[in-house]
């Protein structure tokens, strides 16, 4: 298949209503976790996006039965599954598949995985996963793939080294099947893994402590079906927020999940974006000062990433494009990974200035008027981030590789075009 390229006219304002997709990273563990149980499965909000349809190729190639009964809807029946050996070519498309390393050694006793692959911005640790698993009694031995084997997985109290998300994920699932109580310290609470845990709750699980970094689970739990919406995907709602700033639009954004939104309005509001809550939907108003907030005492400010409840890694590329076009002067400290600021060398060239220091900061003074250029998407948000550039720029943008954007935002395109941009998605054209 040719990738996928997007032409973008700039400098069209937009406005409108946009619903968010499910959350890409709560579907992607929950679909693996409903490989937990014997019993029927309807996941109801699944994003239907590269990543999501990847991982149903997966477990449909264990023996998990998975259709689509409608766009958004996916019903699995993971009655009989195999531990099977996994297919290097699906695992390495997505981050995901390390994801199946705690459902299969449930279900299975034993999984041997392939290296995951995923967003390339930076190392992607496993560590943390092998040290919760083998806490949980897995025998792991690493070689060109992973193998996690334990005929039985018992409870334990287990010190997350870090508070990985997707660590946090697997050992979760592997601790509702485990015999006795597990207590997960230092756990990762952002809404994915939340959503992942009142799934599990949902299946028959007993877990407390949901939403905070202590987790204490009671296993084994006996699995039944369960019937499951996929909450709304906060990146996607911090994708837009940026998107109505940059483009000086009003946005209205329906069941937004604002109960999840403090610390991404908090970090919008640094650059002088003040959104209005009303029920659940989030209203982005085009009168923004867009004058980035100093610091008491009239000093430097800085946007810092961090664990949940603080502002998520997967929006500092938006958050910097939106403080190019906002007045003063700002930090932006990526601190989780290494490789995912390199995306400004495209910024400067449209016009931005950035001063890149190293690879985890950069100091953005705008405003700046940004014109159109040819780039490629290295990644989900730097891609993301790309399209917002492009579409606040004067003149014409080519994004290639734009499937990247794909793995993680349903038919953005389409939904933006409904807003008012222009945006032609078409297969990329070589030279
Ligand atoms: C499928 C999925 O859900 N992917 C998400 C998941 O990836 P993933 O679960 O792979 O990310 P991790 O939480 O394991 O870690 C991300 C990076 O941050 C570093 N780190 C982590 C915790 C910490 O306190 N300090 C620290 O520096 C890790 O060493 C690693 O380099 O969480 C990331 C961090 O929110 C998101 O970017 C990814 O979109
Ligand atoms: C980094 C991301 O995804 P993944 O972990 O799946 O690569 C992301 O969603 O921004």
């Amino acid at each position: 298949m040719a990738p996928i390229q997007y032409i973008v006219e700039g400098g069209h304002r937009l406005s409108g209503s946009i619903e968010p997709s499910g959350n890409k990273n709560s579907a992607l563990p929950i679909i693996a976790a409903a490989l937990l149980t014997e019993h029927p499965v309807t996941l109801e909000n699944v994003p239907r996006i590269r990543d999501t349809e990847t991982l149903v190729e997966l477990i449909r190639s264990v023996g998990a039965s998975a259709e689509w009964t409608a766009r958004n809807t996916l019903h699995i029946h993971a009655k009989s599954i195999r531990a099977a050996d996994l297919d290097p070519e699906l695992c390495v498309r997505i981050r995901a598949s390390i994801l199946l390393a705690g459902p299969l050694l449930a279900r299975c006793g034993e999984v041997m995985l392939p290296p995951p692959g995923g967003d390339v911005i930076g190392r992607r640790r496993l560590d943390t996963h092998v040290l919760a698993l083998e806490q949980l009694g897995a025998k792991v031995t690493a070689t060109d793939r992973l193998e996690f084997r334990a005929p039985k997985l018992a409870g334990a109290d287990v010190f997350l080294d870090e508070p990985s998300v997707t660590a946090t994920e697997n050992a979760l699932v592997a601790a509702v099947a485990a015999d006795g109580v597990t207590i997960l310290r230092n756990a990762a609470s952002e809404p994915h893994v939340q959503d992942l845990a009142n799934f599990l709750v949902a299946l028959g699980a007993k877990i407390e402590g949901i939403g905070t970094n202590t987790m204490i689970v009671y296993g084994p739990a006996t699995l039944g079906e369960a019937t499951y919406r996929i909450q709304p995907d906060h990146i996607e709602v911090g994708s837009l927020i940026g998107l109505a700033a940059v483009t000086r639009s009003p946005l209205r954004i329906t069941r937004a999940g604002v109960e999840h939104l403090h610390s991404i309005r908090m970090g919008f509001e640094r650059l002088g974006i003040v959104c209005r809550i009303e029920g659940d939907d989030l209203i982005v108003p085009s009168n923004q000062t867009l004058k980035i907030q100093d610091d008491f005492g009239g000093h430097v400010p800085k946007l810092e990433d961090q664990p949940w409840p603080a502002f998520p890694a997967d929006l500092m590329s938006i958050a910097i494009v939106t403080a190019t076009q906002c007045e003063g002067v700002i930090l932006m400290f990526e601190k989780m990974f290494e490789s995912r600021m390199f995306f400004v060398d495209k910024l400067i060239a449209m016009g931005a200035r950035i001063v890149l220091c190293d690879p985890h900061r950069a100091i953005i003074a705008g405003p700046s008027r940004l014109h159109g250029a040819t780039m490629t998407s290295p990644d989900i948000r730097a891609g993301m981030a790309m399209l917002l550039a492009a579409v606040c720029a004067q003149g014409t943008s080519t994004i290639n590789n734009a499937d990247q954007i794909e793995r993680g935002y349903e038919r953005i395109e389409e939904r933006l075009n409904a807003l008012g941009a222009k945006i032609k998605r078409v297969p990329e054209r070589k030279g």
